[in-house]
């Protein structure tokens, strides 16, 4: 496969960017998905799928294994065609946007990325840079400079120019969530972001996406962390969500128990509701 194909496919894949982003009024939501249902050979994998999330907020989506979270991930960055209803961005048919206009909209991490390929981190944070351009765009020197700014805030600067084949898996991660940042996407939909980090990087990337005006969606396991960074949760539970609010009225002790099947303690803790797991 050719150098302008394999760029071409990526910036597809790692789709997004500020550009061509539509004036959202205040009500209209940045992404509505509507009676959505997935089905894989009889079993219906999502079903009844409704959810208007809008600018701004940090949306965790949890639920214990096998619950739908990355199917409901796939469906809403527009990589898995839903079987029934519908997903909008910004009031538009997400099915119906280009891929190049999408890949400029909205900026997918997906749970494992293939990484065969013999990328470093700055192609890859290149790649972000320029998702959803032509494919000859060039790379100018503010996209070099951006992925120098990224390196640093991110603690990669000594990993640039290594592959991406020859990282930890926590280093990697970190690289593919770099390049989502890189992209400058108005909607950020991570598939367990905190996977592979250990625990300084796990609220270092949490701290940033509080703090950031990207509208989040993501996926993630740990209840807590959930508790502490999330403006909003929604619990899918056997392809259905099953709850959404604010996590201190949805994290309830009943509803965990009934959900994951563990017992949880809530604690209050400087006007947080936090949460220890006590175990099964
Ligand atoms: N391509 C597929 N074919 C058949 N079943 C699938 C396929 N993809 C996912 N599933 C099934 O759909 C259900 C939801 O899977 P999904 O990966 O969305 O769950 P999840 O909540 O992200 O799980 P985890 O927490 O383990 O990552 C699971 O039962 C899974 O086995």
């Amino acid at each position: 496969m050719s150098w302008p194909t394999i760029t071409s496919l990526l910036r597809r894949v790692f789709s997004t960017s500020e550009f061509g982003l539509p004036a959202a009024s205040a009500d209209q939501p940045v992404l509505q998905a509507s009676g959505l249902g997935v089905s894989r050979g009889s079993r219906d994998i999502l079903s009844g799928i409704n959810l208007r999330i809008h600018a701004g907020e940090k949306v965790g989506l949890l639920g214990p294994n096998g619950s739908g979270k990355t199917s409901l991930l796939r469906v809403l960055a527009g990589m898995v065609a839903p079987d029934e209803g519908s997903v909008q961005l910004h009031g538009r048919e997400l099915s119906k946007l280009p891929d190049r206009h999408r890949a400029r909209l909205l900026a997918l991490v997906a749970q494992e990325e293939a990484t065969e390929l013999p990328f470093t981190a700055r192609d890859v944070l290149l790649l972000g840079r320029t998702a959803g351009q032509p494919d000859w765009h060039p790379h100018r020197r503010c996209d070099h400079a951006a992925v120098e700014d990224l390196a640093q805030r991110w603690e990669l600067t000594g990993l640039l120019d290594r592959s991406l084949q020859e990282m930890s898996g926590g280093e990697r991660r970190r690289v593919l969530l770099a390049r989502a940042f890189a992209q400058r996407s108005a909607l950020l939909l991570l598939d367990e972001p905190t996977n592979h980090l250990d625990l300084r990087h796990q609220h270092q990337l949490l701290d940033h996406l509080r703090a950031s005006s990207e509208t989040t969606v993501m996926a993630l396991h740990d209840l807590d962390l959930a508790a502490s960074y999330c403006t909003r949760v929604l619990v899918l539970h056997d392809g259905h969500i099953v709850a959404d609010g604010h996590p201190s009225t949805v994290l309830t002790q009943e509803l965990i128990r009934q959900v994951w099947q563990v017992q949880a303690l809530p604690v209050h803790l400087a006007g947080q509701t936090r949460l220890l797991i006590e175990g099964a």
